[in-house]
């Protein structure tokens, strides 16, 4: 893929509230222990995931099991430590395409929440070479994100699917703090986000030359966005030529697959029609609020059942993030807030407490709508609609179908249930909302405010029955 290719396709861009990263450079060496960042309470909304697995029409069927991949008995025995039993139907897919030799490049799509992390770390842990300290200490597989919460959630997953191989040194490249020197990336797996490591290349704290996987999560996002794409491209243009290049996304609107195309030749690839996304567990619903104060009364209103599980709220710029949390802070309810404003170690406070269940109330932009995968989510708010410029003009915006569907995907995770709401406040909104039900033929039902109570008992009901499912282990 040129540059000049990506500049094109990054100018008909939405602006996200992205860490876009030429911020100063971290290093965060991990040991294999298990999990320890992935930490989330011990209530979850549970499903029977025994049923859906054996379900041909859903995203989680599989007729193999991990055995049958032929994964290394130490990351089968990982793989049942975290309960995973079966593989999803993209892991079942993927996986034989992925570790197949020689190695191809692959574009993969799945709907959000269908464990497509998996699928590209089961990947880089079967292809790296853990045989010798020296080869523990050098960087064999790099795993790209778009944000540092991605980036360190992905850390948590390969150290808890990794857990029992010796010797495995995984390092995080996300911002620092302050701008400090960091030391040499004396790791055989790294994850991390395009600025930061672009840099620690170009200062020769990371060695490329024995990389052999290159994996960009989010890739549409990654490849599409200003700032995200270039730096992806001249990280690309620093690693061996012919390391394998792996894809990954719920999402990747034609314009973008065709750079996806570019940047991974001669893929492997397995794609979804845009009908086929959205995720059946998650129910869309809207609201009508004429105005930004009835919006807030609303949100205020759903307090009590936002707190029933855990909830997200989006809205469209950092200003109006600290705003609401603010405002409901100072009226006694307890939210948090995180976007692109705060940087490095507070921000992971704020996730950190998230994904413990000690906040249980996210207000975020963009920043969260991708890959973010916390269980407990049962609610997600679109306070603000999901909205693009359209491609040459900064005036005129379209609905950004990628992004809806990226942020109600962080609830109904893996077979979960979960609720989305988007508030509409405008006829240009409601249109906006319509041609996103049409885009995915997807069905998203209006809740009537006139009765509160009925809204309540009408929510809890569907929270309360995802809460009654039975054991996900079963
Ligand atoms: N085979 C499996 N068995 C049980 N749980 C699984 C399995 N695969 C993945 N999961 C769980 O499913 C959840 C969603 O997985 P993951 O975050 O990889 O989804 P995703 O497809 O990357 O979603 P998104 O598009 O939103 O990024 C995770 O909590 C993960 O642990």
């Amino acid at each position: 893929m040129s540059t000049e290719a990506a500049g094109s396709l990054a100018d008909r861009v939405t602006k996200p509230d992205e860490d876009v990263a030429d911020k100063p450079v971290s290093q965060e060496v991990k040991d294999g222990a298990p999990g320890s960042e992935l930490q989330e309470p011990d209530y979850t909304v549970e499903v029977k995931l025994s049923d859906l697995q054996a379900d041909p029409n859903n995203p989680l069927y599989s007729v193999k099991s991990f055995e049958d991949i032929g994964l290394d008995e130490r990351i089968l025995k990982g793989l049942s430590t975290m309960g995973f039993r079966k593989p999803s139907k993209v892991q079942e897919r993927a996986l034989p395409l992925l570790m197949g030799n020689p190695p191809k490049n692959l574009i993969g799509q799945s709907q959000s929440g269908t464990g497509k992390t998996a699928a590209f770390v089961l990947n880089v842990l079967s292809r790296i070479d853990l045989s010798t300290p020296q080869a523990q200490q050098t960087p064999q597989a790099l795993i790209l994100a778009p944000t540092r919460e991605l980036a360190r959630q992905i850390v948590g997953v390969i150290q808890a699917m990794g857990q029992y191989l010796d010797g495995l040194v995984i390092g995080t490249a996300v911002p620092a703090d302050r701008q400090s020197r960091p030391a040499a990336m004396t790791c055989s797996v790294i994850v991390g986000t395009p600025g930061t490591v672009q840099d620690m290349v170009k200062r020769r704290v990371l060695n490329p030359t024995q990389l052999k996987v290159l994996v960009l999560d989010e890739a549409d996002n990654m490849l599409e966005q200003q700032g995200l794409g270039d730096q992806c491209i001249r990280v690309k243009a620093m690693l061996p030529r012919g390391l394998q290049v792996v894809l990954f996304s719920a999402t990747f609107p034609p314009h973008v697959h065709r750079y996806a195309e570019k940047f991974a030749p001669d893929a492997n690839e397995i794609t979804l029609q845009h009908d086929e996304l959205t995720v059946e567990g998650i129910r869309q619903l809207y609201m009508d609020c004429d105005t930004e104060e009835v919006k807030y009364a609303n949100l205020v209103h759903l307090y009590g059942l936002l707190t029933v599980g855990s909830s997200i709220i989006f809205v469209k710029t950092r200003a109006s993030a600290v705003e609401i949390e603010k405002r409901m802070t100072a009226e006694g309810h307890t939210v948090a807030s995180l976007t692109g404003a705060i940087e490095g170690s507070q921000r992971d406070a704020v996730i950190d407490s998230f994904r413990s269940g000690e906040a249980k109330v996210l207000i975020t932009t963009n920043v969260l709508a991708r890959g973010i995968d916390v269980s407990t989510v049962s609610l997600v708010v679109n306070y603000d609609i999901p909205t693009a410029f359209v491609a040459g003009s900064r005036a005129q915006e379209e609905p950004d179908y990628q992004t809806y569907l990226h942020r109600i995907g962080r609830t109904g995770r893996f077979g979960r249930i979960g609720v989305a709401i988007t508030f509409v406040s405008s006829r240009e909104e409601w249109q906006m909302l319509h041609k996103i039900q049409d885009h995915f033929a997807t069905n998203i039902e209006r809740i009537d405010t006139s009765d509160w109570d009925e809204v309540e008992e009408m929510i809890k009901k569907i929270i309360k029955n995802s809460r009654a499912q039975s054991d996900f282990s079963k």
